[in-house]
């Protein structure tokens, strides 16, 4: 078995087994590496480091005049917001958390998501991503801001949790769920989750109605080596594992302005086109599904 000591990386002294699978250790490596302005420039606003995508309506006032020399950096902050905004939405649908509750964001990249829960409910937030460079940053996030007793992120794989059975009030997957078979992570989630406590995701599926994955979804893939669902597949996963949707919600009307907003900033990327056209010809949604433990 391989193993990583990042007791050098300062994240932990216990002996962390190596990816499960080959394709584990190219997420791995792929996460280490990544280092978007588009990511780290908008993280840079306010401390909360995402890698999701934004929803809600462009605030123009704010953006004010295109020719403004301080334009770009209002954009940057504009995009950040939205981004903000996506993680509100999911933390509000983990109904009512407790302080003396703990969280579990699987996939949870540097933790924005982490700090924004814990800033809202009080409670415990453990993290689990595969890359130990994201889960030093989130550490150090939490250390600076004087909340690493409450979150605290792991390299680990999400499908093998450390976690005790039936530990979780909530638990979620933030634009994480498309890196793993859907019925090994949630048969984890019902493990880890208490009767009655909620899961949440937000993700990108494809459309079923569509017929199959179109090349638009194809280039997302590629762009991100992952393997986008359909929608039909995250309803049968849940169902088959104990998880009860209680709400369903297409977001794809409002994630949409978030993109063609970035697609005029300086930091794209070059996957723009491929959300803002799968989005529009129905072949791709965003979509939030909020499931009980049953
Ligand atoms: C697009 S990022 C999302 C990060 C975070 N949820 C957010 O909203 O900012 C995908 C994350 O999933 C993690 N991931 C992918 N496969 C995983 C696995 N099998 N176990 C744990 N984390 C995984 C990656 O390491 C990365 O942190
Ligand atoms: C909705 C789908 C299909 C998401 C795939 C997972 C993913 C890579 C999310 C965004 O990460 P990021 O914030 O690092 O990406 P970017 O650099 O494009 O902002
Ligand atoms: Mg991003």
């Amino acid at each position: 078995m391989t193993s990583t000591d990042l007791t050098a990386a300062g994240t932990s002294s216990v002996f962390i087994p190596g990816p499960a699978t080959p394709y584990q250790g190219d997420i791995a490596r792929y996460w280490d590496h990544e280092a978007r302005p588009v990511n780290l420039r908008l993280g840079d606003v306010d401390g909360l480091y995402h890698h999701h995508y934004g929803i809600g309506d462009i605030d123009h006032a704010a953006l004010g005049d295109t020719e403004d020399s301080a334009y770009e950096k209002k954009l940057i902050a504009e995009l950040h917001r939205l981004e903000s905004a996506q993680a509100e939405l999911l933390l509000e649908h983990l109904g009512s958390i407790g302080r003396d509750d703990t969280l579990v964001d699987a996939g949870c990249g540097r933790g924005g998501s982490m700090v924004m829960a814990h800033q809202r409910f009080g409670c415990k937030v453990e993290g689990v991503t595969l890359s130990a460079k994201q889960a030093d940053f989130a550490n150090q996030r939490a250390h600076e801001l004087g909340i690493e007793d409450h979150v605290r992120a792991r390299v680990c794989n999400m499908l093998s949790t450390p976690f005790e059975t039936g530990q979780a009030a909530g638990s979620w997957n933030n634009e994480s769920s498309m890196y793993v078979d859907l019925h090994d992570l949630f048969a984890e989630h019902s493990r880890v989750l208490q009767v009655g406590g909620r899961y949440v995701t937000i993700t990108g599926c494809w459309n079923p109605r569509y017929g199959q994955p179109s090349k638009w979804v194809s280039q997302i893939n590629a762009h991100f080596e992952c393997n986008i669902h359909s929608r039909r597949e995250y309803l049968r996963a849940m169902a088959d594992n104990r998880l009860v949707p209680q709400a369903v919600i297409d977001l794809t009307p409002d994630t949409l302005p978030y993109w063609e907003l970035r697609a005029t900033s300086s930091l794209v990327t070059g996957i723009e086109e491929a959300f803002i056209e799968s989005y529009k010809d129905g072949s791709f949604q965003y979509v939030l599904i909020a499931a009980d433990r049953v």
